[in-house]
């Protein structure tokens, strides 16, 4: 069958957009995982961290699915999400949506360009819970909040939460973001481990001044990726509860990809809830020849290159890349 998708990105984290609804698609959901394993695939033509499958819902104006590149389902991806937020808010002509995801409908808006011609939205990041059976995260205690983790790194400090997906966060100096430790212990808890049966994304997040911070994420399903919107947002929220940042404060979030700004709500002394606002960048659409129940090989059609937006954006990486450079 042909399949039309359309490559997006947040944040240079990249995605395959599939829209269930348009195009009258209904996969099985063993042809959703093994799709994503193989168009992921960065050794074929196309690659990417995961696949967003637009869907209909019966409350929402939409319903996003996120598979991660070896076919797992994640519950929540910030950056997909505002891809989505893009594509659906166009489909409908409207400024704002509501979107299901597995956990939560979610509120979605257009925002302000972040820079003069990128396509910008604001998340919903909801709900955080800092329960460990959560993540799940096997330890004899309820939280995890700026503690060690002996089996894990001696030094290293950890906050877990889930937002709702799992992540595991280290506030961290600049030689630990240079070294391999991340993508060591990263491996470790993403492998057959007691501690995170189900896996979690780590992030290491380097303050650099108030109301910015430096942050690189390990993703559970995928490896290192430019970026990770609910790990930027559940890093700020650590940042807020270390006291490093303000809530209601919009915090600067630089990573390998660009940047984006979250702005952390409390709500009452236990909820909390996240503002992800950046770039939701269309690089191409095409049409794709696959069997869906045998998608090993497949035939990739003309890319239609969004080529105006991705220039800007690459000025975007290039400012981003000059402010790290003088405050790494
Ligand atoms: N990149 C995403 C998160 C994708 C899911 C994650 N790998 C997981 O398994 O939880 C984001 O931008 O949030």
């Amino acid at each position: 069958m042909e399949i039309e998708l359309i490559k997006c990105h947040g944040s240079g984290n990249d995605f395959l957009l599939i829209d269930e609804i348009s195009n009258n698609y209904s996969f099985t959901e063993v042809q959703r995982a093994e799709l994503a394993k193989t168009l992921c695939n960065r050794e074929k033509e196309l690659g990417a961290d995961g696949i967003l499958y637009v869907m209909k819902s019966d409350k929402a104006d939409g319903r996003m699915r996120v598979f991660n590149t070896d076919g797992s389902e994640a519950s929540m991806c910030g950056n997909g999400l505002r891809c989505v937020a893009r594509y659906v808010c166009e489909l409908l002509e409207k400024d704002e949506a509501l979107i299901e995801t597995m956990k939560a409908d979610l509120l979605v808006k257009k925002e302000q360009d972040v820079y003069e011609g990128i396509p910008t939205y604001l998340v919903e990041i909801s709900p955080v819970s800092f329960k460990l059976e959560d993540l799940p995260l096997h330890l004899n205690q309820d939280t995890l909040l700026n503690e060690k983790i002996p089996s894990l790194s001696e030094q290293l400090i950890f906050t877990a939460l889930a937002v709702p997906n799992p992540h595991l966060v280290s506030i961290v100096e600049k030689q630990d973001v240079e070294s391999t430790i991340q993508k060591e212990l990263s491996e470790f808890v993403n492998g057959p481990n007691e501690l995170f049966p189900d896996g979690v994304n780590v992030s290491f997040v380097k303050p650099l001044k108030k109301g910015h911070i430096y942050v690189r994420t390990f993703e559970r399903g995928v490896g290192f990726t430019n970026a990770c919107g609910t790990a930027m947002s559940a890093s700020t929220l650590v940042t807020c509860l270390s006291g490093l940042n303000d809530f209601e404060q919009s915090v600067e979030v630089y990573n390998n990809g660009g940047k984006v700004r979250c702005i952390v709500h409390k709500l009452n002394e236990e909820t909390f809830k996240i503002d992800l606002i950046g770039n939701a960048t269309y690089v191409y659409s095409t049409l794709v020849d696959v069997d869906p129940d045998n998608p090993t090989t497949f035939t990739c059609g003309m890319k239609n290159e969004y080529l105006d937006e991705n220039v800007l954006y690459s000025k975007l990486q290039e400012d981003v890349k000059q402010f790290l450079q003088v405050n790494m």
